[in-house]
């Protein structure tokens, strides 16, 4: 059935979109049971972080995950679907929870990927207090997500049709957002008069007590490896910082992108107007078309001011026994893991060179084929957390994290990003980040441990992690 423009409703897609709805509709009354239609509309390019600093209301749940140099952005807000889970099954139930839509879920038109339920995870099971609202495991399906490719760009409008849902209402605001979406372009400029602001005008104090409660638990780390009772432990530390006026993320997360093109740029919000915000080297994994990539990051030294003086600090990196070590205890754990779930990993040896514009990284991208039956979430669980962020082994580094970290590290280095129902996925590991809510922010940073590390060099390596956010904030 058509269904006719009428004088009330001159949107110029609803037509369409009634239409589409109705097919839903039906197929919701035979089945008696509720129908998710995921429509993608064309869209000029936008850009999907000004979209986002734009239309969300305060109250909405929204997300925005964006690696600026493979030209991939999305902004997803207005939950549909939210739901939270904890405890050690967190990943399985997480994986459940969304299994369940996948019958359901109507793409309209066919495309290759979306929609996008975004995951966020915390680093434990449990969380101390749920900090920003945000829960062991959360898995949100927005019902707007503007997704950049490269050089296309799609609104994906996602709706819940019920054997009793009333369309016109359901159709008319998806007309609304998509003929908003088309004329949006020539706001995406509103960004870049951030762009500009690149001044710093805030540096946290990171000689504070923090700065010696790091240096402390790395000297208490060190007896432990001395004694034999692990290999390596990643000390986090939090930093929290109070000042009159608020964070905002509409300065800092242009900064971040436009600072850190090789980085994942990520925005989770919670509760309370609380955002987990960060701009993360580290990809947990990415899996699109069967084809999975992970990184095994760990290994840091700083950039030099001179290209010589790079060159330099970069080769002394590469042949530092210490830091080729973190760096073996990360690549060993993630292919012993990949191998453990049936696949088989690839990567070239030795290590090469992720260099970000504050730091550099031993780096070694692993690839293996995946199955389509393969759980992107089952692959998630078995790789967090790597030694880049834990220790080895383990279940010691964990418990020693619990007993010694005054701060539950709540998302920080904790598995963030999305799966599809075409079993596509991108998650990262929440470093370089902050939690920030209203005029409070909390920036955390760590650095890996071994036998031979120094507890100085180690502060001076998590104050240069965490310029990235302090700069952004300022
Ligand atoms: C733990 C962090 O970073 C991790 C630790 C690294 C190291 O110790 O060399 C390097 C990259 C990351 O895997 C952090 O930034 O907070």
């Amino acid at each position: 059935m058509t269904v006719a423009p009428s004088r009330s409703n001159p949107l110029p897609h609803y037509p369409q979109i009634h239409q589409a709805l109705q097919a839903s509709l039906q197929q919701a009354q035979q089945a008696n049971a509720e129908r998710l239609v995921s429509l993608s509309f064309p869209l000029p390019m936008v850009d999907p972080l000004a979209v986002l600093l734009t239309y969300p209301q305060p109250h909405h749940r929204q997300c925005y995950f964006e690696s600026p140099s493979r030209g991939q952005a999305i902004a997803a807000w207005d939950a549909l679907i939210c739901e939270h889970f904890s405890g050690r099954d967190r990943f399985a139930t997480a994986r459940q929870a969304i299994a369940q839509w996948q019958p359901r879920i109507q793409a309209i038109p066919q495309r290759p990927e979306g929609p996008y339920f975004f995951c966020s995870f915390s680093f434990f099971d449990t969380v101390a207090t749920a900090i920003g609202g945000f829960a062991p495991a959360t898995v949100l399906l927005t019902r707007w997500q503007v997704v950049r490719q490269k050089q296309r760009c799609v609104l994906i409008a996602n709706v819940l049709i019920r054997p009793h849902s009333r369309l016109a209402p359901l159709a008319r605001a998806i007309a609304e957002q998509v003929s908003q979406l088309q004329r949006f372009a020539p706001s995406a400029r509103l960004l870049e008069s951030h762009w500009g602001r690149d001044a710093v005008s805030w540096q946290p104090q990171l000689a504070r007590p923090e700065g010696q409660q790091f240096q402390q638990k790395v000297t208490s780390t060190l007896a432990a490896i001395h004694r034999h009772d692990l290999q390596k432990q990643v000390v986090a530390q939090a930093f929290d910082v109070t000042r009159t006026h608020p964070f905002r993320r509409d300065i800092a997360l242009p900064r971040l992108r436009s600072r850190y093109p090789d980085c994942y740029i990520f925005s989770f919000s919670g509760e309370g107007d609380s955002h987990f915000i960060g701009a993360s080297p580290e990809r947990l994994l990415s899996i699109r078309q069967g084809r999975l990539v992970t990184d095994a990051l760990a290994g840091s030294a700083p950039r030099g001011t001179t290209p010589e003086r790079d060159r330099d600090i970069g080769q002394q990196l590469l042949k530092n026994p210490k830091e080729q070590q973190e760096h073996q205890l990360v690549l060993d754990f993630i292919v012993n893991h990949l191998e453990a779930e049936g696949l088989h990993p690839c990567y070239s040896t030795p290590p090469g060179l992720l260099r970000l514009s504050n730091i550099q990284h031993l780096h070694t991208p692993i690839c293996a084929e995946v199955s389509p039956q393969t759980s992107p979430l089952r692959l998630v669980e078995c790789l967090h957390p790597t030694p880049a962020v834990a220790g080895v082994p383990m279940a010691a580094a964990c418990d020693r994290i619990q007993q010694e970290e005054t701060c539950d590290r709540g998302l920080y280095a904790a598995p963030l990003g999305w799966i599809d129902p075409a079993g596509n996925s991108e998650f990262i590991v929440g470093i370089r980040s902050a939690l920030i809510q209203k005029n409070q922010a909390r920036l955390f940073a760590g650095a890996g441990i071994v036998a031979d590390s120094d507890p100085a060099q180690e502060l001076a390596e998590i104050q240069l992690k965490l310029q990235a956010l302090a700069e952004a904030l300022g």
